[in-house]
């Protein structure tokens, strides 16, 4: 009997024909992980954070029997031990969906935290305000992730993605970072300070770049699942577009060496240090200025932006070279994205980031302050400008955010119909649109059930399962429809 292929187990059958084109093609799927921060300011009697992420998930636990749940958008929303509710995105095909079902979590969470204030205001105090930070560092110093996920053949080696990758996903932060004061200074990243190790296959022991434990959340024969830990929280939504789609381009680069077995040309990229490479990538705002020591012994000087342009020449080639790459992304322009990487870079070479405030988060932020600055009279104390920071990752009660969204300050791809309409509706061409469909006919039939990536689970009013171990299945089959049959 041929072995039944799982998420976790490899199998010795051949891979059908689907899973076949699947490996041939270009196709990515993207997820996107949030752990967000709490807080409680202005109560009479302190709560602490593990409690405020409590309360928040006081509905979730009532109507789920767990903290650990998938909503009707096939996203996941739980809480581990400790005080970060976390998001992951149902999985999407393109980078723009991933961005809304993102959105929609923002909304999720703001929702969760105006429903626990109302609750905490009757035994707190008519003034306590629950605070959301879609951000990577609590006042306390502690650092938590905001981790993307791409689905990656399996014929190229972790080892080589990581090896080949690491010097742009380090880099890349110069439009990515999310930007924060500290006492030594600003920072493009909010999280350069914590990561130092390259790779782990633990996250809680060591603080890596790239996770590489192996739960692909697909045919393991098949494919890997690249879990990024590199990376902030962004509230910019074109940072959060432009980081899935320029890290997509890379890796199909990597991955066509791979099928054609030969090298992609960016081992020659390696730093020789990775963690100390982030560190001078994240205070050197100018994006020039900063020298790397390189694995093969060399200094590169240029700063980031010298090591971006090193990649975007080679996908450019690439992307010429391979026309059929630009339709790997459904609803994304590719030529419009590396249009996109071009023009940010060169703004760095010209001295112009400034121009870039209305898309890159940190250059936002810094903006602002440096206004602010400006304007006051007397040394801005560190406290306010922490306080500003904050303010712009609050997705429950900041203010920041909202009016440069108003003032056209900061970019929206997006806008609030969209992110609203994302909270229920999955991506429409991956398996997130059925185990959408499946919780929202379970939660309307009052049944219980529980998920995973790859599972369906109905408990009651009768038991059963089903498997969907191709994250690109979206149509209806069988055993589907004899789930939904059983709700009814
Ligand atoms: N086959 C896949 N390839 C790439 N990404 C995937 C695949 N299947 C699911 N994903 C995405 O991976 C993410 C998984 O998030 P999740 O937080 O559950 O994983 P994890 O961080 O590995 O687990 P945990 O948080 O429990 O340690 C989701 O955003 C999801 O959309
Ligand atoms: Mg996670």
């Amino acid at each position: 009997m041929p072995q039944l292929r799982d998420s976790g187990n490899h199998s010795s059958s051949p891979l059908d024909e689907g899973t076949l084109r699947e490996v041939h093609s270009f196709a990515r799927i993207f997820g996107i992980e949030t752990e967000y921060g709490v807080s409680v300011t202005g109560a009479d009697v302190p709560c602490d954070a593990s409690q405020t992420a409590m309360m928040m998930f006081q509905p979730i636990v009532a109507s789920a029997r767990s903290t650990n749940t998938y909503i009707e958008n096939g996203s996941r929303l739980y809480l581990d031990v400790g005080s970060h509710p976390e998001y992951a995105t149902s999985e999407a095909c393109d980078p723009m969906d991933a961005l809304a079902v993102d959105a929609a979590g923002e909304l999720v969470m703001r929702d969760l935290a105006l429903d626990a204030q109302q609750r905490l205001r009757a035994t707190h105090g008519p003034r306590a305000t629950v605070h959301v930070f879609k951000n990577n560092v609590d006042s306390a110093g502690h650092s938590f992730g905001c981790h993307e996920n791409y689905l990656v053949r399996r014929f190229v080696p972790l080892d080589v993605i990581e090896h080949e990758l690491l010097p742009f996903l380090i880099t890349r932060q110069l439009f990515t970072g999310a930007g924060r004061v500290t006492e030594s200074g600003f920072q493009i990243t909010q999280r350069a300070d914590f990561l130092d190790e390259a790779v782990s296959s633990a996250t809680t022991r060591s603080r890596p770049m790239v996770n590489t434990r192996d739960e692909p959340h697909a045919d393991p024969d098949a494919f890997r699942r690249l879990h990024v830990i590199i990376g902030d929280s962004n509230r910019s939504q074109w940072a959060t577009m432009m980081k899935l789609a320029t890290t997509h381009l890379v890796l199909c680069v990597i991955e066509q060496a791979g099928r054609e077995g030969r090298e992609s040309g960016f081992s020659r990229f390696a730093f020789a240090d990775a963690g100390a490479a982030n560190r001078a990538v994240s205070r050197d705002m100018s994006g020039v200025n900063a020298s790397f020591a390189m694995a093969d012994g060399s200094t590169l000087q240029g700063g980031a932006v010298a090591m971006q342009e090193r990649y975007l020449q080679a996908v450019e080639q690439f992307v010429g070279e391979h026309p059929e790459v630009a339709s790997s992304l459904p609803r994304t322009d590719v030529h419009d994205v590396l249009r996109q990487w071009r023009n940010t870079l060169e703004a760095f070479r010209s001295g112009n980031a400034n121009a870039l405030g209305d898309s890159v988060d940190w250059v936002c932020k810094y903006r602002l302050f440096e206004a602010l600055r400006a304007r006051s009279s007397a040394d801005l104390p560190l406290s306010k400008l922490e306080q500003l920071d904050l303010d712009y990752h609050d997705v429950a009660n900041g203010a920041l955010y909202a009016s440069l969204l108003r003032r056209g300050a900061l970019r929206s791809l997006i806008d609030g119909r969209e992110a609203q309409k994302a909270r229920t509706m999955p991506p429409a061409d991956t398996r997130a649109a059925l185990r959408g469909r499946f919780v929202s006919a379970a939660k309307s039939h009052g049944a219980q059930y529980s998920c995973d990536w790859t599972r369906l689970s109905l408990h009651a009013p009768r038991k059963m399962d089903m498997v969907l171990l191709d994250p690109f299945q979206c149509r209806e089959n069988e055993d589907f429809q004899a789930m939904i049959g059983a709700l009814e």
